[in-house]
């Protein structure tokens, strides 16, 4: 669909605009014989709310997409929408902006402040926006207000998980792109990091987009991306997402 020369990618399940379009993006790396194309005219779109779910093998691109999804890298051709903006053709100031306000990040390593305490770290980030969501709220429901006062050196993994969700959330980002999230964890505390995740989401009304070589992974998802060699090789919706806590792997 065109609006006002702007090419908007339709949900097909609600009819509304999908919150993050990705269209014909391609990307390489190097020059001359080390040339490596990671992705080529790549295409799909997801609805806002939605978790999508990005799986393939290693070095399949995904957090290159990823990457170029959150702002971090700029594609060589194609563009992307999030929330009708197209991020791909935004100035540096403006991708600093568009992370700022849309964009919360969650890494396999959690990259918390190692100096500062647990509330600390989710402040730093709360003071990036004009209307952080309620830090003490925030770390209520992720059961984390009793830790507020700790140094990351002083929680589990488990816990400096929720510390990095809760930073990632207190921006009121409504697109939360998690790489490889449970990919240091043990399968018990992968889990509970997956139904955290999946939890969060729906409770913020926030895009999940989650990275991962585990295929297990793909039946949590509202719709499932398979990358192969940068290539989209599968782009199904769940009709019947399973909860976390159910996943078998
Ligand atoms: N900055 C870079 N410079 C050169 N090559 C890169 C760069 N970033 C990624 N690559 C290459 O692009 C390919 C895809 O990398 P990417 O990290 O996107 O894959 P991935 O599917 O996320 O892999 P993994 O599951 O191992 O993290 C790899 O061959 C990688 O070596």
């Amino acid at each position: 669909m065109e609006t006002g020369g702007r090419l908007v990618t339709m949900s097909e399940k609600t009819a509304e605009p999908a919150h993050v379009s990705v269209e014909g993006v391609s990307r390489h790396f190097g020059a001359g014989e080390s040339r490596v194309e990671v992705l080529h005219d790549v295409s799909f779109a997801v609805d806002r709310g939605a978790c999508c779910v990005i799986v393939g093998a290693s070095g399949s691109g995904k957090s290159t997409l990823l990457n170029a999804i959150g702002g971090l890298d700029s594609p060589d051709a194609g563009t992307i929408h999030v929330a009708g903006q197209e991020v791909t053709s935004l100035s540096p100031r403006g991708l600093t902006r568009y992370r700022r306000q849309h964009v919360g990040f969650v890494f396999q390593f959690y990259n918390l402040v190692p100096d500062l305490t647990v509330r600390e770290n989710i402040q730093v980030t709360a003071q990036l926006v004009r209307r952080p969501l309620d830090i003490d709220d925030l770390l209520r429901h992720l059961g984390m207000y009793e830790h507020r006062l700790k140094f990351p050196a002083q929680l589990s993994g488990g816990q400096q998980q929720r510390c990095a969700i809760a930073r990632a959330l207190v921006k009121g980002s409504d697109v939360l792109l998690c790489d490889e999230p449970t990919g240091a964890l043990d399968r018990h505390t992968s889990q509970q990091m997956l139904e955290l995740l999946d939890d969060v989401h729906r409770r913020y009304r926030a895009t999940l987009v989650l990275v991962t070589h585990n295929e297990a992974i793909t039946a949590m998802a509202d719709q499932v991306i398979e990358l192969r060699d940068g290539l989209i090789v599968r782009n199904e919706t769940n009709p019947h997402p399973r909860a976390a806590g159910d996943l078998d792997w």
